[in-house]
């Protein structure tokens, strides 16, 4: 698709994701028009955001994608990134669409952006961007219009602003229209670790329904050791997995015996490198993706098992924490070689989960605790990876994959929810 209501949208990343889309709507034996649906956004808002950057006037170009809210409003977070396109911004608003739906959630799916690189902005200018960003498309959001979250390039620190800014216009507080803010700023401790444990709930439901026993004595290795790897080390840790590798750009450490994850997490943060780690063999960064091991989480980047590598990899099951970490060519030659890949969509899916139950505490201005939250999160993501492991079983296509299933059970509730309002 190379234009979306007039707008110029040549992406790579959206005709990949629109190929998924497709597959999945051929796969579920879905009506074509579902797919006329779910492949273009419902609304594309583009806006002019001026900032005084050392002194005078910059105009950044910023994006908010609102796809598809046939489930609820539309969900997604804030990307600040110099190379991020509208055509990007659409493909990840798509996934949304597809993630939320999956999740069970009431949202349907959005994504913002920013054409900007904000490490190069000082702390000044870059609260000036955001809320710019909010003037500029107040309208178009609210806690049961459109809630944004933060994604690459954005954290809780620019949503409190974005959050301030829309209650200054509104005339009064309202939380409730971005999600993972501060803790002190109606925020939910659990946001901090929730895609990590939503990871690891995922991999325990997929262990016990596969090979009969959860993570207890599993070995895992987690490649990428940023939010989402550290914390799934710990909560692998903690479910009494051996978390024998874990890496980052510095190298991998490897130790057969088991690593001691809050010591990893503690030199991580310290000295910004894993490899610091006093302890077990040192390898490159990549090699945890082939060491001897039960459970592998890519948490890095996308693309990181491929062609060129996946007949090294040696885990049975593999659980996205990462976007993307498995390409198609990867995922045929592990499904044909009986591994089994819990799909990015829903192993990832802890974050806006989280964001969902920060949503609904701020509606009713009431806080869970942290143990409260974090079972709440937990039980939402076994009963999800258990749907999906059930839809996988039902799928009569050949070659089917865990993520075909994921896929389709997401665009069945987006369908019947179209279908019940009359839209199609
Ligand atoms: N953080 C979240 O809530 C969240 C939610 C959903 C999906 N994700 C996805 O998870 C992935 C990681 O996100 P994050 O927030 O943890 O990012 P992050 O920046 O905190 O961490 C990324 C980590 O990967 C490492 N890394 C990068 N390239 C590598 C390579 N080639 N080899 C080894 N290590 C490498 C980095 O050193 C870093 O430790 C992304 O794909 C992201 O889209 C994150």
């Amino acid at each position: 698709m190379n234009s979306v209501l007039g707008m110029p949208t040549q992406s790579i990343f959206l005709q990949d994701t629109l190929k998924t889309l497709m597959r999945a709507v051929e796969v579920g034996g879905f009506d074509k028009i579902v797919y006329d649906y779910l492949s273009r956004p419902m609304r594309v808002i583009a806006v002019s955001i001026p900032v005084r950057v050392n002194g005078s006037i910059t105009i950044f170009e910023g994006y908010r994608v609102q796809h598809n809210n046939a489930l609820g409003p539309f969900k997604g977070g804030i990307r600040f990134h110099p190379e991020v396109t509208l055509g990007d911004d659409i493909a990840l608003a798509t996934l949304m669409t597809l993630k939320n739906s999956l999740a069970g959630i009431p949202y349907g799916g959005g994504k913002g952006a920013v054409r900007v690189n904000p490490k190069t902005l000082k702390a000044k200018e870059l609260e000036e961007l955001a809320r710019g960003y909010v003037r500029a498309l107040y309208s178009a959001l609210g806690p049961d219009v459109d809630i944004p979250a933060p994604d690459v390039g954005t954290n809780p620190q620019i949503m409190a602003w974005m959050v301030d800014e829309y209650s200054k216009i509104a005339g009064k507080n309202i939380p409730a229209v971005f999600t993972a803010k501060p803790i002190e700023l109606w925020g939910n401790p659990v946001r901090e670790y929730a895609t990590g444990y939503g990871v690891i709930v995922a991999a325990e439901t997929f262990m016990k329904e596969l090979f009969g026993s959860g993570l207890s004595g599993a070995r895992v290795s987690i490649h990428g050791f940023g939010n989402t790897g550290q914390w799934a080390a710990y909560w692998a840790s903690k479910m009494g997995a051996k978390v024998v590798a874990v890496a980052d750009t510095s190298g991998t450490v490897y130790d057969p015996n088991g690593i001691d994850v809050n010591k990893a997490m503690e030199v991580k943060n310290k000295t910004g490198k894993v490899i610091d780690y006093p302890g077990g063999q040192k390898l490159k960064p990549d090699d945890a993706l082939y060491v001897n091991a039960d459970v592998l989480v890519p948490a890095a980047i996308e693309n990181t098992i491929n062609a060129s590598n996946v007949s090294r990899v040696k885990a049975k099951l593999i659980v996205e924490g990462a976007n993307g970490p498995t390409t198609p060519e990867a995922e045929e030659y592990l499904t044909q070689h009986g591994v089994t890949i819990v799909p990015d969509i829903l192993a990832n899916a802890g974050g806006v989960i989280m964001s969902y139950l920060e949503w609904v505490e701020n509606l009713q201005w009431m806080t869970w605790s942290e143990d409260e939250t974090r079972d709440r999160l937990g039980k939402i993501m076994e009963n999800n990876s258990r749907k999906v492991m059930n839809k996988y079983s039902e799928l009569k296509v050949k070659n089917a994959t865990v993520r075909d299933a994921a896929l389709v059970l997401a665009i069945e509730r987006v369908e019947k929810a179209m279908k019940l309002r009359g839209w199609i």
